[in-house]
């Protein structure tokens, strides 16, 4: 179980608190209006972002004193952040070992098969299309194996008929994993979220059934969605 007690952030003059709980392997949607906040809270579960107050704890244990890297999860952008200069093999085998010294090959391949991408291991991420990029940046978070996945609006720059098929990937491969995930759009959420965190006017709320929340939202949602 992920808590968040009491945790507020600021940044200059903006301002978020959040106090809630998220079941080990639920299906989280995060969403809300543009600046509310949705990046911020996943980066300062992940470390990334400072909390001025409030702790973090993964199954009862404080995770907020911990650096980024010793968190139990990983974290995918939409820039999917692939270098540019290593073969997908060696971009998978970071998540595992920075130094690529004790990188399991086989471990990399059978991740690689997961996600559709058998054979195409030794490519570098330009000889991939948007789609098999997105494919390698989930393999990498798939390989770590972390119990918390969070995911910041990760196929935005996708079709949608790409982005359908890696929302049902994720589904199907985050398997045990609590996943979080950033996204603008409802649909979205609906299709792989049977729970939401809205994130607006300096809060993110308790996860709600995410087909209440879109059906009866509340008036911050309702105007963001163009429903006001
Ligand atoms: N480094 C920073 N210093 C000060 N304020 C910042 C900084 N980064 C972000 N902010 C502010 O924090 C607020 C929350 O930003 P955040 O990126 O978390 O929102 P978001 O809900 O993810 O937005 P979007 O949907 O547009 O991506 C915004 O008002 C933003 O201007």
């Amino acid at each position: 179980m992920l808590s968040l007690e009491g945790l507020q952030i600021v940044q200059d003059d903006f301002r978020l608190e959040a106090d809630l709980t998220l079941a080990a392997g639920a299906r989280i949607a995060v969403i809300g209006p543009s600046g509310a906040g949705k990046s911020t809270l996943l980066g300062a579960i992940a470390g990334f972002q400072p909390a001025q107050a409030g702790r973090i704890l993964w199954h009862g244990d404080r995770i907020d004193t911990l650096p980024p890297g010793r968190r139990p999860l990983s974290m995918l952008f939409q820039d999917q952040n692939l270098f540019p200069h290593l073969t997908v093999a060696q971009n998978l085998g970071l998540g595992l070992d920075p130094s690529l010294r004790r990188v399991d090959h086989r471990a990399v391949d059978a991740v690689l098969e997961r996600v559709g991408l058998s054979g195409l291991s030794a490519r570098k991420p330009a000889q991939l299309s948007g789609g098999q990029q997105s494919r390698a940046a989930l393999a990498r978070c798939l390989l770590r194996a972390r119990p918390i996945l969070l995911l910041d609006e990760p196929f935005a720059a996708l079709g949608p008929a790409l982005k359908a098929e890696m929302l049902a990937l994720l589904a199907e491969t985050a398997g045990p994993a609590l996943v979080l995930m950033v996204t603008h759009d409802p649909g979205d959420a609906r299709a792989f979220a049977d729970q939401t965190v809205l994130v607006a006017e300096g809060r993110a709320e308790p996860a709600r059934p995410t087909a209440t929340l879109l059906d009866h939202p509340p008036p911050a949602l309702a105007a963001y969605l163009g429903q006001g």
